[in-house]
């Protein structure tokens, strides 16, 4: 099992309370994601504040726009010192491929990067209403495939397409997966969901998990359960 897969989803729009729950946190035992919400919020400030209590971050913010803008955007996300972030693969190879080629300068300080395949809110009958007419896995196959080609660390797909990924793509390609659901946590807008265990059984490398931690009665309760339900 990958090093430490639970990845907390911090998506709170009060800084006091995100880092309230921060502060009881282990860093032996979670990274922690920062979404669009706090990004948008507190700035370049929360990732300060996470990385002084010793944090890796993935800055998911994902990134989807013409590739010189991209590149520049992977680049500020990489000055920042983040572990990982994120692009849409739906953007396309040249645009995937100016990502990569914009983090070559950081050498082994990169941050990983990675491309979302298609969103774990969605089902096979909101891909259709956009055109593309193949299920959901298929259309996961076909982006991660040029996320590997534009030679990205790994993709964000759902727990559901895990084990057909690490089977075409390999060990090194990783697997991010959100819509993780332990059981008797409500779905919400997740349609593509699976229990943390049953996520890394399938090759997830790591788990991204939001609201059953942090709208948890008790979230480091929740937390502990899901970490000792994986270890
Ligand atoms: O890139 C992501 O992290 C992401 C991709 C995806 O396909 N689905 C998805 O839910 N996410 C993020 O993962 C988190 C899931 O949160 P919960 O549904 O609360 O567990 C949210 O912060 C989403 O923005």
């Amino acid at each position: 099992m990958t090093n430490k897969p639970i990845l907390v989803a911090l998506d709170y729009n009060n800084r006091n309370e995100a880092l309230e729950l921060i502060d009881k946190l282990d860093p032996e035992m979670c990274r922690l994601k920062v979404g669009k919400e706090m990004f948008t919020l507190f700035g370049p400030q929360i990732v300060s504040d996470i990385h002084s209590r010793g944090f890796d971050l993935f800055l998911d913010l994902k990134f989807h726009d013409i590739p010189n803008t991209v590149a520049k955007a992977v680049s500020s996300a990489a000055e920042l010192g983040v572990w990982m972030t994120n692009i849409h693969a739906s953007g396309g190879l040249a645009m995937m491929e100016a990502a990569k080629r914009a983090l070559e300068q950081y050498g082994d300080k990169a941050p990983l990067l990675i491309a979302v395949t298609v969103l774990t809110s969605m089902n096979d009958d909101e891909l259709r209403m956009l055109g593309i007419n193949v299920c959901a896995s298929e259309h996961v196959l076909r982006l991660a495939a040029l996320t590997q080609q534009a030679g990205l660390d790994g993709v964000v797909c759902s727990a559901q397409e895990s084990s057909l990924l690490k089977s075409k793509f390999g060990e090194d390609f990783k697997l991010i997966t959100p819509g993780i659901r332990p059981l008797g946590t409500d779905n919400g807008d997740q349609h593509r969901v699976m229990t943390p265990s049953k996520a890394l059984a399938a090759g997830s490398d790591y788990l991204v998990i939001g609201r059953p931690i942090t709208q948890a009665a008790d979230p480091l309760k929740a937390l502990h359960a899901i970490y000792h339900s994986i270890t």
